[in-house]
């Protein structure tokens, strides 16, 4: 029986992450890096596609949570004979990949099941496996593919079986099992053993320093802190690169065939990421990712891609992979992602929106960040009145689609800004001119003067939630009519079940088969619409429902469908979380400003 998303909890240490299921089996690891292929792909497939499992054998109910506010997992197990706990964590900082499961009995006796199963290629290839000593001579488990060495370690190593390692022990209260797997170039030596007490100790305390620095006050801070510490594990932190999600394939629909590979850098996402960040006072992680933003984009303007690698490779071909049958069946499970040859007009104005904040927040311009941004920007101009596949990606006909071309306005806006208030050179007059054109053509073409509402696109009277974000990227006031009106629209036609759709998928505009469900992000868009407008109330309101879908651990995916009552899509997803910050940090504001706060 497969694992329900939200069961999973999320592992990781900044350049690679892991998924846990509450009964203790990793079923989804990439390594060495976000985007390289898993080692346990069980989450797609079966348990013969990979996955480490250390759980009580007998039915057992679980309780979890993090450690402090870091990614260190402690799961307590609760059998009729016993507790035992078992604490899972990537440890942080040490330029090394390690995943480290420490067994620590807490009462009576607990019988554990044990199993180690790597392979390679997401499930694809068995390894070669043997029992080795380290330099000091301690047994441990070798299990080498190809590029990759994995080795495992422990107290209590498991046994061959059938291409699997099992073993079954019982853990009393007072005593500890530790076990590590550690991924090395095939071609190095066996690693040494890690000090697990040291680094246990300082994953946690680097993580619970980084969250406790925030500025976010108010109602929802938790849920802010929590998010803002997936988004900073999803920050790359040699590369700089920011991954949209750590999984490839989660369902948006089960048993559906809107199955997409996320663990690579999205302009878009990751730029709101940095927005969500700076809007916290993260400041210094903003230039990590502008350096990674120049080097990616380095070269001619008119190869801006909307998405790379997390190292700023340009190469994402999308393929399916047919060994692996999919999440509960949903197939096909892709790998990399044709959206990368899109053009997404959209993109252009969110990372000119992430840095002109930056730079109000006292980011200073390298040599080549304004260089670069001027070079889009005049690239941007050549070419501002093309369509595009807009900010969702669709896979039909490219269109001139109103959030696009609003931040084509965006683009130019902020780089008009870049000269007049922060002193940096370019061609303002033209970009002046090309801003006041955009705007005009957006509020005459891209509004339904009947209904009194913004439209999806030129070319129709369907509206889209991302029609919500006009003011926020301050194209028009929040108190504006034909905002209100817009806002108006989309609820009435895309609430579903308390829940915002991105857009009515019935008229086709996506070429896509299938449905899908409400989308998170959108769905905090409309609480932070409502907070702007002074519907405090409804904010709250809203906000609350979307909390109640987290997990127990606070994370979110992309989607929840409201009639299975289950979060759907990839997981968990920076663009839900970073919209969940921007709505509490709307909230707080409104407040404020009713003389509510
Ligand atoms: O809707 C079809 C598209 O779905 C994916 O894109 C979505 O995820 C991206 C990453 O978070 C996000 O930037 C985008 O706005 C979303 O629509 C998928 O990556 C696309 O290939 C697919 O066409």
């Amino acid at each position: 029986m497969t694992t329900p998303i939200h069961e999973y909890a999320l592992l990781g240490d900044t350049e690679r992450a892991a998924l846990v299921s509450r009964h203790g089996a990793v079923d989804w690891l990439c390594l060495p890096r976000f985007d390289s292929p898993a080692c346990f792909a069980s989450l797609l497939g079966t348990d013969d596609h990979g996955r480490w499992f250390l759980g009580p054998v007998e039915e057992a109910t679980a309780t979890r949570s993090y450690r402090e506010h870091s990614f260190v997992l402690d799961t307590v197990h609760e059998t009729a004979t016993g507790r035992v706990r078992v604490t899972d964590l990537m440890p942080f900082g040490d330029d090394r990949a390690d995943l480290v499961r420490i067994v620590e009995g807490l009462d009576g006796e607990v019988e554990m099941d044990h199993e180690w199963v790597v392979r390679t290629g997401y499930g694809a290839v068995l390894p070669w496996v043997s029992r080795v000593e380290d330099e000091t001579g301690t047994e441990v488990i070798r299990a080498i593919a190809g590029p990759d060495m994995f080795v495992l370690r422990g107290d209590r190593l498991p046994e061959p079986e059938d291409h699997h390692h099992r073993d079954r022990f019982t853990v009393k209260a007072g005593e500890r099992y530790d076990f590590s797997m550690t991924w090395v170039p095939s071609w190095s030596e066996v690693p040494g053993a890690l000090d697990i007490d040291s680094r246990l100790e300082d994953t946690v305390r680097h993580f619970d320093d980084w969250a406790d620095r925030h500025e976010h006050q108010g109602r929802y801070r938790e849920a802010v802190t929590r998010s803002l510490l997936v988004l900073r594990l999803l920050t790359d932190e040699l590369r700089g690169g920011i991954v949209a999600a750590p999984t490839t394939s989660l369902p948006e629909d089960i048993g559906g065939s809107r199955n997409w590979d996320y663990r690579y850098c999205w302009l878009r996402d990751a730029s709101l990421t940095l927005e969500a960040l700076l809007g916290c006072g993260y400041v210094e992680e903003t230039k990590l990712w502008r350096n990674w933003l120049v080097r990616a984009v380095a070269g001619d303007p008119a190869d801006l891609q909307i998405m790379y690698a997390v190292d700023g490779a340009r190469e994402l071909p999308e393929r399916e992979l047919d060994h692996l049958p999919g999440y509960e069946g949903s197939r096909p499970v892709r790998v990399g992602n044709g959206a990368v040859g899109q053009k997404q007009s959209d993109v252009l104005g969110e990372v000119m929106i992430a840095l002109d904040r930056a730079r109000k927040l006292g980011v200073e311009e390298s040599d080549e960040s304004w260089a670069v941004q001027k070079a889009l920007v005049d690239d941007l101009a050549d070419h501002w009145d093309q369509t595009d596949h807009g900010l969702w990606e669709v896979r039909g006909e490219a269109r001139h689609f109103t959030h696009s071309r609003v931040m084509v306005w965006a683009a130019f806006d902020r780089a008009v800004k870049g000269v007049e208030e922060d002193g940096h050179d370019g061609d303002v007059e033209r970009w002046r001119e090309l801003r006041d054109t955009v705007h005009a053509e957006v509020c005459e073409r891209g509004y339904d003067a009947e209904r009194g509402t913004f439209t999806q696109h030129y070319d129709t009277r369907e509206v889209d939630a991302a029609l919500l974000l006009l003011p926020t990227v301050g194209f028009l006031p929040a108190d504006d009519e034909r905002v209100k009106g817009t806002v108006k629209a989309v609820e009435e036609d895309l609430m579903k079940d308390g829940f915002l759709v991105r857009y009515r998928t019935s008229s086709g505009v996506d070429g896509l088969d299938g449905e899908e469900n409400p989308f998170l992000a959108c769905s905090f868009w409309l609480a932070e619409s409502y907070a702007r407008v002074g519907r405090i109330d409804d904010a709250h309101a809203l906000m609350d429902r979307l909390l109640g879908v987290a997990n127990d651990l606070g994370l979110l995916s992309e989607e929840y469908d409201p009639s299975t009552q289950r979060l759907v899509g990839n997981f968990p997803q920076a663009f839900s979380h970073l919209a969940l910050v921007q709505a509490a940090d709307a909230i707080v504001e409104a407040e404020r400003a009713a003389g509510r706060g």
